[in-house]
């Protein structure tokens, strides 16, 4: 049996006003991150890492900042994309584990929604996906919530 980890780590700026999509769900705030996608910051972490793990470049490779399909797009969607470019060469997803940096709001309330949720999307149990949060402690972008950033591992096996 082949088995790989894969990494993944993405920032987004966050607005006033916006849709804050975190996850695969929307989560109630007054602001919300701004990307080019929905810009579900999780979602974008969990992309990387899986395509890190199977030497799949990344998710901007992918699906590029610049190509208006993409503008607003569920992430769902590119989650749901990247399964399938693991799938087709033989790959399942053996764990998940992420962690969300973000000042407010508390992220702890909604985790079992995002994994029931991302679980359906990738079609693996919501067992296997962790999902933690952090502040940074007020310091840095995140502390001044100016932004949210997120980090993925995973474990993919053939
Ligand atoms: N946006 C967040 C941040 C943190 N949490 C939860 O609170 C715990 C304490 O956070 P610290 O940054 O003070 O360590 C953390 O372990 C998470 O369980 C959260 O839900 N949402
Ligand atoms: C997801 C994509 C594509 O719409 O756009 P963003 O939402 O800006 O996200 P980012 O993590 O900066 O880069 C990947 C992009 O190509």
């Amino acid at each position: 049996m082949k088995i790989r980890t894969g990494f993944g780590y993405d920032v987004h700026q966050l607005q006033e006003g916006l849709p804050f999509w975190l996850g695969g769900i929307q989560v109630p705030h007054t602001h919300g991150a701004l990307g080019h996608s929905d810009a579900d910051v999780l979602i974008h972490v969990i992309c990387d890492a899986l395509l890190g793990a199977a030497n799949l470049r990344d998710i901007g490779f992918h699906f590029p900042d610049t190509d208006p399909q993409y503008k607003g797009i569920d992430s769902k969607r590119l989650l749901k994309e990247v399964v399938r470019l693991l799938t087709e060469r033989g790959y399942r997803i053996s764990n998940i584990d992420s962690t969300i940096c973000l000042e407010a709001p508390k992220v702890n309330p909604h985790i079992a929604e995002m994994q029931r949720v991302l679980a359906e999307v990738m079609g693996i149990d919501a067992d296997d996906i962790s999902i933690k949060a952090t502040t940074t402690e007020k310091l840095g972008f995140v502390g001044r919530r100016e932004g949210v950033a997120a980090y993925a591992s995973v474990l993919i096996s053939k």
